[in-house]
C-alpha cells in the first residue's frame, strides 16, 4: 500500500510537528503524499515546520479540529506533554484509524488505556530529516494487515524501516538507533577536540574530524563488507592506527562505556514508560 491510501477524507493527522513529526512529514510529502490528505496539530511549531506547511499547503491547527476522522494519527509530541495530548485527540479516532506513536517510553498499555484500537508503537531517529532514518516499530493486535503496510510505508518514508518482535524491544530500538546519532555526533566532536590538542586550528579540525564521520559512515553504507572488516583495512600492522585502536579497544576503552551509555538510554526509556 502505498501513501496515496491517505486522502482529504481519509486524512493522516500529526500531533506535534517539531523535529521528528516536522521530518517525518517532510518526508511524506517527499514521497507523494497528497498536501491535502495531512491535517497538522501543533499549538507552537518551530519556524522549518511554519515554513513547510506554507510551502505545501498543508492544513495547520492550534488543536484537534472536530468531524475528522483520521486513517492515521501520528503522535510526535515529548513523552512528558502526553499526558494532556492523548485525551485532546481522541474524537480523532475512527474505526478505521491506527495511531502510531514515536515518543521513547509511551507504552501500548498507556496509549491503549487512553485510546483504544489499533496502535504502533514505533521509534524513528534524526538522520530521517535527510531520508536516512531507521526506525523500529511493534504493532498490537488490533493492527490489520492493511495498517501494517500503510504504516510501513508511512515510515520507510524517512529511510529505513523494520518491524521488532516485541514491544521491550523498542527501549532497546530507541538506545541505539533513536539515541544512536547523537553518539556518532558526540564522536565527531571529541575528534575535532582531539585534533586540536594534536595542533589543527579549531576550524581545520572539525573539518577533518567531520569529514572523516561522513566519508567512514559512506564507506560503510556503499560497502559489502562489515565494519569490522573496514576497521581492518585502515589498520597496517605496528602502523599509526593500530597504536589508536590500543587505547580505543583498551579493557577501559570505548566497549565497555558505549555498552553501558545504550544500557543508560535503555533504562531511561524504561523509566519514562512510568
Ligand atoms: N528527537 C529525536 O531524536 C527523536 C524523538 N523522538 C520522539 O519524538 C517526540 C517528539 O520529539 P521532538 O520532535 O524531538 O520534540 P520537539 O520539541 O522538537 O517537537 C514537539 C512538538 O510538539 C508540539 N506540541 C507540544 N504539545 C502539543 C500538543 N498538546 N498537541 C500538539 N502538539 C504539541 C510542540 O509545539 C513541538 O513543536 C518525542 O516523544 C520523542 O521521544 C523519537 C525518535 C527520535
Ligand atoms: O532523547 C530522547 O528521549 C529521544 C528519543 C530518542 C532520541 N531522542
Amino acid at each position: 500500500m502505498s501513501l496515496s491510501a491517505l486522502t482529504p477524507s481519509s486524512p493522516i493527522v500529526l500531533i506535534g510537528a517539531g523535529k521528528m513529526g516536522g521530518a517525518l512529514l517532510t518526508g511524506w510529502l517527499a514521497s507523494g503524499l497528497d498536501p491535502k490528505a495531512a491535517i497538522v496539530v501543533d499549538p507552537n511549531p518551530p519556524e522549518e515546520t511554519r515554513a513547510l506547511l506554507a510551502k505545501h499547503g498543508v492544513e495547520h491547527r492550534t488543536s484537534a479540529p472536530a468531524g475528522v476522522a483520521a486513517r492515521v494519527l501520528l503522535l510526535a509530541v515529548k513523552p512528558q506533554m502526553m499526558g494532556t495530548a492523548l485525551p485532546a485527540v481522541r474524537d480523532l479516532i475512527g474505526p478505521g484509524t491506527v495511531t502510531v506513536s514515536i515518543a521513547a517510553g509511551t507504552t501500548l498499555a498507556t496509549l491503549e488505556a487512553a485510546l483504544g484500537g489499533a496502535i504502533v508503537r514505533a521509534m524513528p531517529n534524526t538522520p530521517a530529516q535527510v531520508g536516512r532514518g531507521m526506525t523500529g516499530a511493534f504493532a498490537n493486535p488490533a493492527v490489520t494487515a492493511e495498517d501494517r503496510e500503510l504504516v510501513g510505508a508511512l515510515l520507510s518514508a524517512v529511510g529505513e524501516f523494520g518491524w521488532v518482535g516485541s514491544e521491550g524491544l523498542i527501549d532497546t530500538v530507541t538506545a541505539v538507533s533513536g539515541s544512536g546519532p547523537a553518539y556518532v555526533f558526540l564522536l565527531a566532536e571529541y575528534l575535532a577536540k582531539a585534533g586540536v590538542e594534536a595542533g589543527f586550528s579549531p576550524e581545520q579540525a572539525e573539518r577533518f574530524a567531520r569529514q572523516t564521520i561522513v566519508g567512514a559512515g559512506e564507506l560503510l553504507n556503499q560497502s559489502p563488507l562489515p565494519a569490522d572488516i573496514l576497521r581492518k583495512n585502515v589498520t597496517s600492522p605496528g602502523g599509526t592506527t593500530a597504536a589508536a585502536l590500543n587505547v580505543l579497544m583498551a579493557e577501559d576503552g570505548i566497549e565497555p562505556i558505549l555498552t553501558r551509555a545504550v544500557a543508560a538510554a535503555k533504562q531511561r526509556a524504561q523509566e519514562l514508560a512510568g
